[in-house]
């Protein structure tokens, strides 16, 4: 039984969804911010096999595999006990980024990927999902312009794999209408600060 509030954040690279959820964290008490992959020591380590520039040899289903198993540890160690508190769960980017990745544009198959992790999750979804929408073209534009970002292997994949991600975004907004929830993400940033931060105390309110 958990008592706390479990919200993911999705995109395509370089939405802003950092940006933004950090501003978002700031605004509110008894929160945990945290991010897939890593999170925590263990899923951390995994994320650093995953995105490791030189590991060009990776099979796509290993990747899946990886990002399923660093799930699993940071909602274990982390994500559960948090909302047991009562705590709001901010995460940056879980089991949709795996379906749009590795599912879609890696061309796993979305209901394989899901199958996977459904091993990892078991069943334990976000009350809402924020998707920030942005062009792949720009997305990829403000990464670019950050000097201080570290540049990982799935940011070096071509643009039809970013376009592909966000097509595979597409289509899990028409699979899950009611949880995955739109931003228009190519705004300046004090805009989609707005729209989410509304989004999320409406959400909140209701509860
Ligand atoms: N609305 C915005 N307008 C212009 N630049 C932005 C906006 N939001 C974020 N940025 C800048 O774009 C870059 C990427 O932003 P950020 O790291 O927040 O995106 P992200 O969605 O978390 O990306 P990734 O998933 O690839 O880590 C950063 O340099 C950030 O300062
Ligand atoms: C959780 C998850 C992530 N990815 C991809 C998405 C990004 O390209 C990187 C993570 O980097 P970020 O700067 O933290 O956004 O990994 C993925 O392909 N599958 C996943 O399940």
């Amino acid at each position: 039984m958990t008592s706390g509030t479990f919200i993911t954040f999705e995109g395509p690279d370089g939405a802003g969804k950092t940006t933004i959820i950090r501003m978002v964290a700031e605004q509110f008490t008894n929160v945990l911010l945290t991010r897939e992959p890593g999170g925590i020591d263990i899923a951390e380590q995994i994320r650093n096999v995953i995105l490791a520039k030189e590991n060009t040899a990776m099979d796509p289903r290993t990747e899946a595999l990886l990002y399923a198993a660093a799930r699993r540890q940071h909602l274990i160690e982390k994500v559960k006990p948090a909302l047991a508190e009562g705590k709001l769960v901010l995460c940056d980017r879980f089991v949709d980024s795996s379906l749009a990745y590795q599912g879609y544009a890696r061309g796993l198959g979305i209901d394989e990927v899901w199958a996977i992790n459904q091993f990892a999750i078991e069943k334990m979804m976000p009350e809402f999902t924020i998707y920030f929408d942005i062009e792949p073209e720009l997305g990829l534009q403000r990464i670019n312009k950050n000097k201080g970002r570290e540049i990982n292997r799935l940011d070096l994949e071509d643009l039809e794999f970013h376009q592909k991600v966000r097509q595979g975004y597409q289509l899990l907004m028409d699979r899950f209408p009611t949880r995955i929830i739109r931003i228009d993400a190519s705004g300046s940033v004090n805009e989609v600060y707005k729209q989410t931060i509304e989004l999320i105390e409406n959400k909140l309110a209701k509860k």
